[in-house]
């Protein structure tokens, strides 16, 4: 059976036509799938259509040939165009829809409002008391004013028991005093803080009569509503260039005494009364729930990264042709090599699982916002910061690898910012910094791993989150031809067998005098390793569940031959530790290998579909080797002849020295 891939142009280049004819499955039923509901999944595809009918908003300059300044500027132009359109476009309010615009029509090298949507109102909504979000929420959604999220500072972004910068109550004038004593104290990386943002959530150390209570968040006004100058006392600005986010203004922030009034501090969940009493929250990490949200859209976010590297690499895969195989007559797409398939297939069925697990993670952060918010329930919450921790460190370490591989797989042209993949690969490495450094969440994930096996060794099982029951399962021999759940099954042993030994070798450090601490440090790597372990086995069992739950019938079969990949590839990938412990024999292991590459066949006719069903716009993929049309050459050399450099034949550099030089060396 064939399914028309829905958008074939008579225009675009044959050899990617071919692969959309051929695919077995209707691309507009898998973005249902990607994108959680037949109704969003139409929803992005229809605004996608409203933006094509926005003159203002097609054919800009390339980002590429753009400078900073540029950038910014650039980023502000179509944020007003939107603000004139936003009603039009989409539902107000609507987060995901809001999310999609802004990827659609702004890009990935960030703007203004990036941290006011991600973490500003979030926090508002989490943090802010009824009374206070009548005051700043509304006023915030309207776009009234832009917010940004100011935790981190110079010398220290991972250790937030150690932030420097002080808020000190004075009970004589209800206010707090925000300080920065040291210049290590400066807040320091956060986005759309340097130049755009006039209100901030500032994570600051609450002090009252000199007691300390560690970091809260406060609502603080930087910047006059007016004139847009930094407030008296407030110190502001712009941290120079990264790596790639260059459309973003990440920045810093001093206080000299700076004083707010004491119903800046958000009070949803805590109180400083006016005689300086304080009143505990229901849970001493509730403070932090920014953090989880934004880790709990990563495994999407990231996913979506990679899917837009992966459509440019497919793409260009079908139809970048380049030596033969057996018949001579004509050279092969190098999408039909198996190393090539290799190199990018496992990532396109990392996409896909990444993707599942983010549609379930934000569910899961929103069910437990509306408990804590509702009815004062933070049981939830050990469980979700310790599932996302050790979820953002995988998807962003494997997000990156992937990326970078599909770059590879464009040979030369990967390399020109033509491709775009480098700035892809910029933005979603940054994933594994922000939000908590890949090692140190890998860690608090394996608090609650060790935490789980000593409750095992205490012999209270039945304690354990169903998320941990899988280490009290007994070891068995597994046939793995039975299917997905055999390879559940093995990964189960794998993970379990690790995390009991970097328990073991914690407790056998603490037995021989360490403290715990010092014990934790010399055990970290093995604990780091069995975090992995655990996260990917969850990343694995919610792809088997989602493709399970699928009723159309043919994208139930290409997802299933990419699940089948999934599991093949994961299990070789983790082979040595099967392999140490006796779990796997080396006959299993020619089985698995066997089946991962009979999977590349089976998924190559579908490959440049299961990627069109993203359907990200030419707008969105940035990426002249991406383009939809296919026509890589034309494209190409068009782009090469915009380059600024190339609008006159003799540049400056060439008149006011190579010639002289060339000149003085002719006397
Ligand atoms: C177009 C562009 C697209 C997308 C991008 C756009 C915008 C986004 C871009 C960038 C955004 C980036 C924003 C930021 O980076 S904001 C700053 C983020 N900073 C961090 O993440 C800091 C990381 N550090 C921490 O979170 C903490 O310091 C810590 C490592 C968790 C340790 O905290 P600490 O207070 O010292 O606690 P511990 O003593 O280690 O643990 C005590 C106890 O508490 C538990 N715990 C910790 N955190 C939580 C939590 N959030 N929820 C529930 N429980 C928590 C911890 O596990 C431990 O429990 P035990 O039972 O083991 O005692
Ligand atoms: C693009 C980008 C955007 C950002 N946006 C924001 C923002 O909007 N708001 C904001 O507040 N911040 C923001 N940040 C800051 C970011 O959250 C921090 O940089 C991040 O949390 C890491 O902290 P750090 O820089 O202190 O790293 P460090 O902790 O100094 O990390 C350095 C090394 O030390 C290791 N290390 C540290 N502690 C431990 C430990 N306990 N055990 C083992 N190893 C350890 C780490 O693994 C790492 O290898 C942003 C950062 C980036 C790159």
């Amino acid at each position: 059976m064939s399914f028309l891939n829905k958008e074939i142009c008579d225009g675009d280049n044959p050899d990617l036509t071919e692969e959309r004819r051929t695919a077995t499955f209707d691309t507009d039923r898998m973005a249902q799938v990607i994108y959680g509901s037949e109704k969003f999944a139409a929803r992005r595809r229809q605004i996608t259509k409203s933006i094509s009918r926005i003159p203002a908003l097609q054919d800009t300059k390339p980002l590429a040939f753009m400078t900073r300044e540029e950038k910014i500027t650039e980023a502000c132009r179509e944020l007003d165009v939107l603000s004139d359109h936003w009603e039009q476009l989409i539902y107000v309010n609507d987060e995901e829809e809001a999310l999609h615009l802004h990827r659609e029509v702004i890009g990935m090298e960030g703007h203004p409002f990036a941290l006011h949507e991600t973490m500003f109102i979030p926090t508002l909504v989490s943090q802010a008391s009824d009374e206070q979000q009548e005051k700043w929420l509304g006023r915030a959604r309207k776009r009234e004013i832009i917010g940004c999220y100011a935790q981190t500072e110079l010398g220290h972004g991972s250790n937030l028991r150690k932030l420097e910068t002080t808020a000190t109550y004075s009970p004589s004038t209800q206010e707090f005093i925000l300080h920065t004593p040291t210049i290590t104290a400066l807040k320091w990386w956060p986005g759309a803080l340097g130049k755009s943002s006039n209100y901030a959530i500032v994570m600051a150390d609450l002090v009252i009569k000199n007691k300390s209570y560690g970091p809260h968040p406060f609502i603080v006004q930087l910047r006059d509503e007016k004139t847009h100058q930094p407030l008296p006392g407030i110190t502001v600005g712009d941290i120079g260039p990264k790596m790639a986010f260059n459309g973003a203004d990440n920045g810093f922030l001093g206080f000299d005494h700076f004083r707010i009034p004491r119903g800046n501090l958000l009070m949803r969940h805590n109180r400083v009364e006016p005689d300086g009493s304080y009143l505990k929250p229901p849970h001493a990490k509730i403070g932090y729930s920014s953090m989880v949200k934004v880790r709990s859209r990563m495994a999407m976010d990231q996913g979506l990264f990679m899917a837009q590297a992966l459509v440019i690499a497919v793409r260009y895969s079908a139809v970048r042709r380049q030596g033969f195989l057996e018949d001579k007559s004509q050279e092969v797409k190098v999408l039909d090599y198996q190393t090539q398939q290799h190199r990018l297939f496992p990532s396109i069925a990392r996409v896909y699982a990444f993707i599942f697990c983010g549609l379930e993670t934000i569910q899961l952060y929103e069910k437990l916002i509306l408990d804590v918010n509702k009815n004062g329930d933070t049981s939830g919450m050990a469980d979700l910061h310790s599932l996302t921790s050790g979820l953002k460190s995988v998807v962003t370490h494997f997000t990156g690898q992937g990326i970078e591989q599909a770059r590879m797989a464009c040979g030369g042209h990967g390399y020109s910012m033509a491709s775009y993949i480098s700035e892809i690969y910029g933005v979603a490495v940054a994933g594994c910094t922000y939000e908590g450094e890949n090692m140190v969440m890998l860690l608090q994930c394996a608090r609650a791993l060790v935490k789980a096996v000593e409750l095992v060794e205490e012999g209270h099982p039945e304690k354990l989150s169903p998320m941990m029951a899988y280490l009290t399962k007994p070891s068995v021999t597994v046939d793995l031809t039975v299917g997905p759940e055999a390879y559940v099954k093995i990964f189960q042993l794998i993970a379990k067998k690790q995390a009991f030994k970097a328990t073991e070798q914690l407790h056998k450090f603490m037995v021989a005098g360490d403290s715990r601490d010092v014990a934790w440090n010399k055990s970290a790597v093995e604990l780091t390793k069995a975090s992995r372990l655990h996260t990917r086995l969850y990343i694995l069992k919610t792809f088997i569940r989602r493709v399970e739950s699928i009723t159309d019938i043919s994208v139930k079969a290409a997802l299933t031959d990419l699940l089948n990949l999934h599991l093949n590839y994961e299990l070789l990938d983790v082979a040595s530790y099967a392999l140490a412990d006796g779990i796997m024999s080396s006959t299993q292991m020619d089985f698995i290998k066997n089946q991962l590459y009979s999977s590349l066949e089976k998924i190559r006719p579908n490959a440049v579909s299961l990627m069109d069903s993203f359907q990200f716009s030419d707008l969105q993929l940035r990426s002249v080797l991406g383009r939809r049309d296919g026509h890589v050459y034309q494209n190409l050399f068009e782009w090469a002849k915009s380059s600024p450099l190339n609008q006159s034949e003799v540049l400056p550099s060439v008149t006011q020295y190579l010639k002289p030089m060339m000149e003085k060396s002719k006397l």
